[in-house]
């Protein structure tokens, strides 16, 4: 049998808040680029992930979903970049990967699957978090049910958490691609700057560790990133700032004599040393900007750009 054709090409990865995208995408890229937590609408930017395989490479825009505009928080700033980032997402695309929850199909996710066919791209759906479904039976009519009258390109019980079904997912999503060589060296798993990964797992940590305390309006900057030659090889000197929007939030975060900040803070540097490679030396302060998730102005100079 002759070799199949290398191919390679992009895949918008979309979905509801909190269905899996992002532990999805770190299960086909093989490594950590993507910040996953329970909170819904962890992710903000948009992330490339690079899944690379013998035969094609898949460059995955995690996205943050495309939302409904409803209720009082939708219409802030934040969720219009949302949204914009979303369908900005499905500019140039060779497919979309759709990703829904087993046993659940509602209004927004047909609203993502019509957007999707609004664009003209090919869409595969991943129904994850299968591992949840104790009677297996019963996924074959949900399936059934979400696939009549809708022309997704393939359909693929997956759990993204325990890597099953991924196989035979990679490998209908790489047919969609155009025949050609890697976009990208195999090695390279994101484009995406040390700096930006730096700033997410320190806001990873943050979810982590506050739940359902942590403000909504918080975000991470990173001030200072910073390679310097040390005696053990290199060291990233990097300086992060938590910006809250009041001084009641600064104290939740900081926490009792700080030593909250300092564990966020320490769980964040391993992770990143992890990840680099290297030595971290992470530096956090909290800092308190009023109103700035529904100032425009404000999240542009945090980077969240269009
Ligand atoms: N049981 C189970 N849990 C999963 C699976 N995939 C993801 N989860 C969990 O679901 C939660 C949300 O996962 P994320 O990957 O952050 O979801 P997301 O869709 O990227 O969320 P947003 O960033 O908010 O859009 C986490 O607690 C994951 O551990 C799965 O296959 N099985």
């Amino acid at each position: 049998m002759s070799k199949p054709p290398f191919r390679a090409g992009q895949v918008a990865v979309l979905g509801r808040p909190n269905v899996g995208k992002s532990t999805l995408v770190n299960a086909l890229v093989g490594a950590k680029v993507s910040i996953v937590s329970s909170r819904p609408q962890t992710t903000r930017h948009r992330l490339l992930g690079i899944a690379s395989f013998p035969h094609g490479q898949l460059l995955l825009v995690d996205t943050p979903g495309i939302h409904r505009e409803q209720g009082k928080a939708s219409s802030s700033a934040m969720h219009r970049w949302m949204n914009r980032a979303a369908r900005g997402a499905l500019e140039g695309v060779d497919a979309a990967l759709l990703v829904i929850e087993a046993g659940r199909w509602d209004d927004e996710d047909a609203l993502a699957h019509d957007a999707l066919r609004e664009a003209g791209v090919p869409v595969v759906l991943a129904v994850n978090q299968v591992d949840r479904i104790k009677d297996k039976a019963a996924l074959l009519p949900f399936l059934a049910q979400v696939s009549a009258g809708r022309d997704f390109a393939a359909v693929h019980p997956v759990s993204a958490l325990k890597r099953k079904g991924l196989e035979a997912l990679v490998d209908d999503l790489l047919r969609l691609m155009p025949e050609q060589p890697a976009l990208y060296a195999e090695d390279e798993i994101t484009d995406r700057s040390q700096r930006f990964l730096a700033g997410e797992l320190v806001r990873e940590q943050l979810m982590r560790q506050l739940g359902a305390e942590l403000p909504y309006a918080t975000t991470v900057e990173i001030e200072q990133f910073v390679e310097e030659p040390g005696k053990h090889g290199p060291l990233l000197r990097i300086g992060a700032v938590v910006w809250v929007e009041r001084d009641g939030q600064k104290a939740i975060v900081i926490g009792k004599g700080g030593a909250r900040l300092r564990e966020i803070g320490s769980r964040a540097r391993e992770q990143m040393e992890r990840l680099f490679g290297c030595k971290v030396f992470l530096q956090t302060w909290v800092r308190v900007r009023e109103g700035w998730s529904d100032d425009e102005a404000a999240l542009r100079t945090l980077g969240y750009h269009d």
